[in-house]
């Protein structure tokens, strides 16, 4: 099996890293970093081999993961560019930055995959978005793929118009999700609730809904009913959401989410 190469060790190539190394042996990675300091701490960590330059890094693998930020993006590219070639495959982890823009960026004949993780992931328990043109890939470059990213949690290959809600959905929303849960027990907080009991009850509260989603296929109008109670508590809490534009705040949310992807 050809190296995995990761340019980028911070939140989401560590996570991947450590997702990935359950399925593959340590010997298929190489990896770069800006620093020394990343590059000598994440090697002490993992064991993993670290290449002097982006450059090297490319030359040495088929899979490269770009896990920088969009804004070190033409740096990086313009450091890696002659050393892709057309069996590389490139994955680019920015959101908002098409295939097409990418293939104009490094040429045509360059195979790109978008992904979009989440944080997450660090836990195994990420939620991954891969886009790609699947007639470009072979089965067995799609399997890797397919392994390197359920490694983390979840993952699913979608059309890449549907890239963008997916950085709504799951890429971003873990941000709002931790709002969520500090909110709820800032609530428990002002009710008595000593504040670390109150993000431990808080926390399971949302991973248990989340769970039931998922585990019941229900639609969650229906799950949030059997929790009302005719003239009960929780009726009451909805009513007084429902006031301040609770869903509308999350739309809101997604559609500054969506307009930046656009932009970037
Ligand atoms: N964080 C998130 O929740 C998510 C992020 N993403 C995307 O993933 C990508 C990475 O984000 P994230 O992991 O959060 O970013 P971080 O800032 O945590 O990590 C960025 C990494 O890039 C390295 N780096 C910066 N410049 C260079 C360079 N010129 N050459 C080589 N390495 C460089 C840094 O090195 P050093 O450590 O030495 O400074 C660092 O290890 C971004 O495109 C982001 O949009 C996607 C989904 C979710
Ligand atoms: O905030 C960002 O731009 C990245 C992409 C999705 C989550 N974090």
């Amino acid at each position: 099996m050809a190296k995995i190469g990761f340019i980028g060790m911070g939140n989401m190539g560590k996570a991947i890293l450590q997702g990935a190394l359950k399925e593959f042996p340590k010997t298929d990675f190489v990896f770069c970093a800006k620093t020394e300091a990343t590059k000598l701490r994440v090697h002490e960590k993992t064991g993993i081999d670290y290449a002097d330059s982006n450059a090297e890094c490319a030359n040495r693998c088929k899979y490269l993961i770009l896990a920088i930020k969009p804004q070190f993006y033409e740096e990086v590219l313009n450091a890696v560019r002659y050393m892709l070639t057309p069996d590389h495959v490139i994955i680019s982890l920015a959101p908002g930055r098409t295939i097409d823009q990418l293939k104009l960026n490094l040429g045509n004949d360059k195979r790109i995959v978008r992904v979009m993780p989440n944080t997450p992931a660090m836990i195994g328990e990420g939620m991954t978005g891969i886009s790609c043109r699947k007639e470009e890939f072979t089965d067995e470059e799609l399997d890797v793929l397919t392994r390197i990213f359920s490694s983390c949690g979840k993952a699913e290959y979608i059309e890449e118009r549907l890239m963008d809600a997916v950085v709504c959905a799951s890429g971003s929303s873990p941000a709002f999700v931790y709002m969520f849960i500090e909110a709820l027990a800032d609530g428990a907080v002002r009710c008595g609730m000593p504040r670390k009991q109150a993000y431990i009850f808080a926390a399971q509260a949302v991973k248990g809904a989340a769970s039931m989603v998922l585990e019941t296929g229900e639609h969650p109008g229906v799950l949030k009913d059997q929790v009302c109670s005719p003239a009960g508590t929780t009726i009451a809490g909805v009513a007084a959401l429902e006031e301040t534009g609770f869903r509308n705040a999350v739309l809101k949310g997604c559609e500054a989410v969506y307009k930046k992807c656009i932009e970037i």
